[in-house]
Parts: C-alpha cells; sequence; structure tokens
C-alpha cells in the first residue's frame, strides 16, 4: 500500500499482516504515516492505486466503505465523543442505535446493550453516565465499546480492531486497564493493530511490531526478541543516545511562582512554590486534582480560594491578567484547547506575538515567515512547511508547534500539561532540552504529568496528589518511580508526610 497527498509520499509499499489473536504494535516518528494507514483503513483516505487489502482472506476494494461490515473497529486518536450524553448513547450513535430508519430510540434496549459491553470488557461504569463525567480512561473505554457495537451490529463474525494511541492521555494505571482490555479481545480471537509513542506499552501488550520511518516500514519484530534500544533505533535511523538532559542546580532561590491554599471541587488547600530556573513535577493517580490545577493556576478554571503569586503580584483568577504577569500554559487536549486547525503553522505560531513582526503600521510579513521558518527547523516540525494548515500536520508534529510557540515567548512562569503527549522519541529528547534551556534562562517551570518515569529524569521536585491535596513532596534525591508510585497509593503519605499550616515540608 502507498499513499501520496498531492505530490508528497506519505506511506511507500507498505506490506503488513495482521494475524487472529495478536495484538500487532506500528511505532514510527510522529508523521511517518501511523495514523494514514489507519484513516485507509477505516475508509476515510484512498490509497494510490495498485494497493490491496485483504481481510479474513477476502480482497476488499477501494475506497472502503463501511468497514464495520467486514469487521473492522477502529479507535481514532481523537475519541469524537458527544460530552453531553450518556454513555449508552454514545455507544449507540454511529449504529444508529440498531433501528430502522426513523425507527423510534428505544432507550432501555440500548442501556442493556452497553451495559452487556461494560460486563463483557470487565469495565465498572454505569450507561447512564454523562460521558463529560468521566476520566480519560473511561472516555477511551466508551470509545471501544462504540465501535465493538457497530462492527458486531453489522454482523461480522471477525473482529480487527485499530487503536490509534489509545493510551496518550491516560495515567499508568489507567493504561494498564485498557492494556489488560485490549490483551482479553486478543485473546478471544480479534487482530488488534495497536499504535503507540509509549515503547514500553507496546512492547508489553504487544506480541509482534511493525517500524515505520518515513513512510517506509522498514521491520516487523517479535516484541520477545528486541529492547526499546532497537526499535527506537530502527525508528528513528540513528542511535538516540542519552534521553534526559543533564539537571543543572538552579543558580537562585528567587522564587517565580507561589501558590497558596487553592481550592476548587477537584483540589484543596494546595500550596506549592516554583524557584526560577527549577523543574517543579506534579503527578498523581487519575482523578486526583493534577489534571484541573495547571488551569487553576493560570486562571481559566475557577478557583474558590487561594491565591496564586507570580514575581511579588498577586493574579486574579483570570487568563489575561496570569498572561501579562508573564505566565504560559501549554494545555494538555491540544486539539481543543490549543491549537486552531483551519490556520497555518505560521499563525498558530506568532499568534501571541503577532504585534513583534509590526512596524511602521504594517505587518511585516516577510519576517514572521523567517521566524516561523526557523521555528520549526529548530523543533524539527515535519513536513517543514509554514504555510501548511495545522490539520494537515501529525498530532505530534501539532504538539510540538504549540510547544514552540510558548517557548518563543520566554515567559516567568510555564505550565505544561502532558507536554510530551502523543510525541515521538526522537522528539521528546529534543523538548525535553528545550524545556531544560528554558529552566537554565530562569523559568520557573511546572510539569503537570502522569509519566512518571518522565517526572523522575526531568524534575527538580516532584509534588504528589492524593484526592486533591498534596500527599508528598519529593526532593531530587528522593525521586524513584517506585517511591512516586507507593505515595501516589497512599502507602507512605501516613507516616512521611509533615504537614504544616498551608505548607508541606519534603518527606524523609
Ligand atoms: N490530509 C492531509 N493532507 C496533507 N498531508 C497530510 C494529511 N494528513 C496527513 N498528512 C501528512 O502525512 C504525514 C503522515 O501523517 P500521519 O498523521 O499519518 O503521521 P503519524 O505517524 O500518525 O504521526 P503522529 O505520531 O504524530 O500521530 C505527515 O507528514 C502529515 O503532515
Amino acid at each position: 500500500m502507498s499513499k501520496s497527498f498531492g505530490s508528497v509520499p506519505v506511506l511507500k509499499e507498505i506490506d503488513l499482516d495482521l494475524l487472529p489473536g495478536e495484538v500487532h504494535g506500528l511505532v514510527g516518528e510522529n508523521g511517518s504515516g501511523k495514523s494514514t494507514l489507519v484513516k485507509i483503513i477505516g475508509g476515510l483516505h484512498s490509497p494510490d492505486p495498485g494497493a490491496h487489502l485483504s481481510l479474513w482472506g477476502r480482497e476488499l476494494s477501494f475506497p472502503l466503505t463501511q468497514p464495520q461490515s467486514h469487521g473492522i473497529a477502529i479507535i481514532h486518536q481523537d475519541l469524537a465523543l458527544e460530552d453531553t450524553m450518556t454513555v449508552a448513547e454514545n455507544v449507540g450513535i454511529s449504529s444508529g442505535y440498531g433501528t430502522a430508519t426513523f425507527g423510534a430510540y428505544r432507550k432501555r434496549r440500548e442501556q442493556r446493550a452497553a451495559a452487556a459491553l461494560i460486563e463483557e470488557l470487565g469495565l465498572r461504569m454505569s450507561p447512564t453516565a454523562i460521558v463529560a463525567t468521566l476520566p480519560p480512561a473511561e472516555r477511551s473505554m466508551v470509545a471501544i465499546m462504540r465501535a465493538l457495537r457497530l462492527q458486531r451490529l453489522s454482523g461480522a463474525s471477525q473482529c480487527l480492531l485499530i487503536l490509534d494511541e489509545p493510551t496518550a492521555a491516560l495515567t499508568q494505571e489507567e493504561s494498564q486497564r485498557l492494556l489488560t482490555m485490549v490483551r482479553g479481545l486478543a485473546a478471544a480471537g480479534a487482530a488488534v493493530l495497536f499504535i503507540g509513542h509509549r515503547l514500553h506499552e507496546v512492547m508489553s501488550v504487544c506480541d509482534r511490531l511493525s517500524v515505520l520511518r518515513s513512510g517506509r516500514l522498514v521491520s516487523t519484530l517479535d516484541t520477545s526478541q528486541t529492547t526499546d534500544a532497537e526499535v527506537v533505533e530502527l525508528m528513528l535511523g540513528y542511535e538516540l543516545g542519552e534521553f534526559y538532559p543533564e539537571r543543572h542546580t538552579p543558580s537562585t532561590s528567587e522564587v517565580a511562582l507561589s501558590v497558596r491554599d487553592l481550592s476548587a471541587t477537584s483540589v484543596s488547600g494546595v500550596s506549592f512554590e516554583v524557584h526560577r530556573g527549577e523543574i517543579l513535577g506534579i503527578t498523581g493517580l487519575a482523578g486526583m486534582g493534577q489534571d484541573e490545577l495547571p488551569y487553576l493556576v493560570y486562571g481559566s478554571a475557577k478557583r474558590s480560594a487561594g491565591e496564586v503569586v507570580v514575581g511579588e503580584r498577586e493574579i486574579a483568577n483570570d487568563v489575561l491578567a496570569a498572561q501579562a504577569a508573564g505566565v504560559a500554559l501549554v494545555p494538555g487536549n491540544r486539539q481543543r484547547d490549543a491549537v486552531w486547525m483551519e490556520g497555518s503553522a505560521q499563525e498558530n505560531l506568532t499568534i501571541p506575538f503577532l504585534s513583534s513582526f509590526h512596524s511602521g503600521g504594517m505587518l511585516r510579513k516577510r519576517r514572521e515567515r523567517t521566524f516561523s521558518a526557523d521555528q520549526l527547523r529548530r523543533f524539527g516540525v515535519r513536513p517543514h512547511l509554514p504555510g501548511q494548515e495545522m490539520r494537515r500536520f501529525s498530532g505530534g508534529n501539532q504538539q510540538k508547534i504549540v510547544l514552540a510557540r510558548w517557548l518563543h515567548t520566554e515567559p516567568d512562569v510555564l505550565l505544561l500539561h502532558e507536554p510530551t503527549q502523543g510525541v515521538d522519541a526522537g522528539a521528546k529528547k529534543e523538548l525535553f532540552h528545550l524545556i531544560r534551556e528554558a529552566a537554565d534562562r530562569g523559568t520557573g517551570v511546572v510539569i503537570f504529568s502522569s509519566d512518571i518515569e518522565e517526572v523522575v529524569n526531568m524534575c527538580h521536585r516532584v509534588i504528589v496528589l492524593r484526592h486533591g491535596v498534596v500527599s508528598a513532596i519529593l526532593g531530587q534525591h528522593q525521586l524513584t518511580e517506585q517511591r512516586i508510585i507507593s505515595e501516589s497509593q497512599g502507602q507512605r503519605a501516613a507516616d512521611s508526610a509533615v504537614r504544616t499550616p498551608g505548607r508541606l515540608e519534603e518527606s524523609s
């Protein structure tokens, strides 16, 4: 299978076999063509002439219509759930709720169908829960149930399940649940294609994996016969070397950001300080408050109590006030909160400081273009096309553009919510170095992340949240993945966390 967009080849003569009962990984750098392959199998794109796709021994023709009727169930990167509707309504929606045209919507039957899937997959959720209230992992599960329902209603007896980065937004614990479920579906006979950037997950859940590099399938391997380092080298075409940058001790104890007794529905009495040049990590299990905290600090979510102080100034519960004080936020939900999909990469890059390209009452377009081209090159964005619409970049490259935008503003305080979500290993390394450089220039950086390995290796200190309160503050010498996991689960919280009013000392 090959695919070009215009004259740009994106997939080049891909040969891939999946077996029933197997979980098969598909890995590759951002922009290497993984989602394009999925979209062709899902009927959203047509391949170049000459491609063959055969399923359970039957040759299919392109463009593929109604892939579910062939037993294909796909969960795309964007889950496309209807947040205001219930689990049962979302599960049935793409199948027309199993009714004939103009048939009545049978609420009870839909709820029974969703409840049966929930039970089959060993989940704990109510069919009547509103999707907006669910944590990220359960949202992914709803998307999987919806794809399975659609595939089963079509009458196809066999299932090819394709998951495009299903764990990108999940905590370690949530991912584990989803991976167990994926293995269960394979054990029941499904063929599963699993795309992911978290290599340890891909290696743990997959039997075999295929590596794409610049649109070419360079190798298919047994996961038991290879190592993470070998796979990364196949993906990038070179050895990655030391992944995390060296941690320098901040040269000043000046406080960049001070958060005092911050409360809202999800957090209670949270206090912490970040010094200039310091990288602070904030982590915890799913739903413990670390996903809301960046927005409360930034002022885009409503605080019920507490103070946020930048330098000497208290910042109102207002985004513009935070920005004026030198605070920047890179949000976790890039597509919803950070990207103008119809705008070009250049427009998305320069929008917060467009005025800096004005002189004499005119926008100096050449200057803006040169700047954007430099930034795309520096951040390794591919393709290197400042004028290309944002929606035509792969997910990971969109993330690099968002980071490039805010790092350029050289903020006093940089809040990063899941900064490397969906970013490949090579780009991750580059981003870590850029974050490190920002800290070395004096920015106070806070990384809100569910990726424990990332916070252990990048941060000077890490705060662990439990049920919305600070349960531990760990200094650099205390940072191990095991320690963070046990603090997150509260195994040490009772005896090691020393609380004083509004402040918590480092755990011993
Ligand atoms: N509709 C489109 N028009 C033009 N180019 C596109 C379009 N969709 C994708 N591309 C390009 O095709 C290439 C492959 O993109 P794709 O989304 O398949 O990559 P990916 O491997 O899934 O990346 P990521 O890991 O970042 O999600 C990229 O260079 C992207 O810019």
